[in-house]
């Protein structure tokens, strides 16, 4: 669906109006829940998922049959300050392995039967260097929201937002400590596995950014210190919740992007559950900041996506238990 925004103000305008959970689906689905045929509240944390999908679904019994897999890919000019242990050419590279079949997420799409597609978002021109002005124009950072809310399929029933993108945990970083506050060095990890010395420049990065840039403003500061790729995650997220479309997030570039949503509108992450634990060191400040509990605790830290789309299976089970188990009644099942 094309994006119906052309300016921060009229994005804003649209987060201001976000659809709300429908609150008869979830009466529905709990009270199904409460006839299935097992001991009440067995199917624990399965339970809270399958009822919160149905609610966002508008269907007391939902189907989980079309999940989407987009990843977003963008370049960095904060790359200059050595912040990265690989290069920036491994993004352009990474996405031609996506388009390939032969990334991490392929598999995992193709695991849970999952479409998957790849957006690679002006490779040829990085964001600017935000550590000495800001990362991208006001033009180029509604541009990336709108390609992220385009590359949402109204008709998938799921979606997964992921990213690539050489330098972003520095974004994400810094783009966290300007939601969130605290200090650099709360917010800056090792990312693809820098050296000390690396993570000494990264925290140093984040912390000239924030001296530099006024980020009071949520989507100014996606604006100032964000990239593309996490513009993509935030307008993918956002459409979403226009289709009624829940979101498993990812690790801590996604979630990093989540915020901006999450400072811009009260409730505008209510349609998304946490995906994974990042072994990125600050992913668990950040959740915790989102109140998000994570589904999984993989020590994965790939993004793509990866923890995210290995999620969808606890989903699709949660639903296929929700929508496919025997009441008391049906089954001849005596109730407690
Ligand atoms: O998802 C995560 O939590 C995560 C943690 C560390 C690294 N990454 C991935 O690694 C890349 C960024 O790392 P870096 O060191 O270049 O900032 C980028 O392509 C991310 O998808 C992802
Ligand atoms: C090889 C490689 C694959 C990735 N996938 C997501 N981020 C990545 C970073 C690197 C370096």
């Amino acid at each position: 669906m094309t994006a119906a925004f052309d300016t921060l103000d009229s994005f804003r305008t649209i987060l201001a109006a976000q659809t709300v959970v429908d609150s008869d689906a979830i009466a529905g689905a709990n009270q199904r829940n409460g006839q299935l045929t097992k001991p009440p509240g067995a199917l624990g944390r399965l339970e809270d998922l399958a009822i919160w999908y149905a609610g966002w679904r508008g269907n007391p019994k939902p189907t989980l049959e079309h999940p989407q897999v987009v990843i977003f890919a963008g370049n960095h000019g904060v790359c200059a300050q050595g912040v990265s242990a690989f290069p920036a050419e491994v993004t352009a590279q990474m996405v031609a392995n996506f388009e390939h079949g032969g990334a991490a997420i392929n598999q995992l799409s193709k695991t849970f039967g999952a479409k998957m597609t790849v957006y690679a978002m002006a490779l040829d021109t990085p964001t600017a260097d935000f550590t000495t002005a800001p990362a991208m124009t006001e033009a180029e950072v509604v541009t990336a929201l709108q390609t992220g809310w385009n590359a949402v399929d109204p008709e998938s029933d799921l979606l997964v937002a992921g990213e690539m993108g050489i330098g972003n945990t520095t974004a994400a970083a810094a783009l966290a400590c300007a939601l969130l506050g605290g200090n650099a060095a709360d917010w800056t990890g090792r990312g693809t596995g820098v050296d000390d010395a690396g993570l000494a420049r990264k925290t140093e990065a984040v912390a000239k950014a924030l001296m530099l840039h006024d980020t009071s403003d949520p989507l100014e500061a996606l604006r100032c210190v964000g990239g593309r790729e996490l513009a993509g995650i935030v307008g993918a997220i956002a459409a979403a919740r226009t289709h009624r479309i829940p979101v498993i997030l990812d690790g801590f570039i996604c979630t990093s992007a989540a915020a901006v949503l999450f400072k811009a509108c009260d409730g505008a992450l209510d349609h998304t559950v946490a995906g994974h634990l990042s072994a990125e060191g600050a992913h668990r400040r950040l959740l915790k900041e989102l109140g998000k509990e994570p589904l999984l605790n993989f020590g994965l830290r790939l993004g793509e996506g990866s923890g995210a789309a290995l999620a969808i299976g606890i989903l699709q089970a949660a639903v296929a238990c929700h929508s496919g188990m025997a009441t008391f009644a049906e089954a001849g099942v005596s109730d407690g």
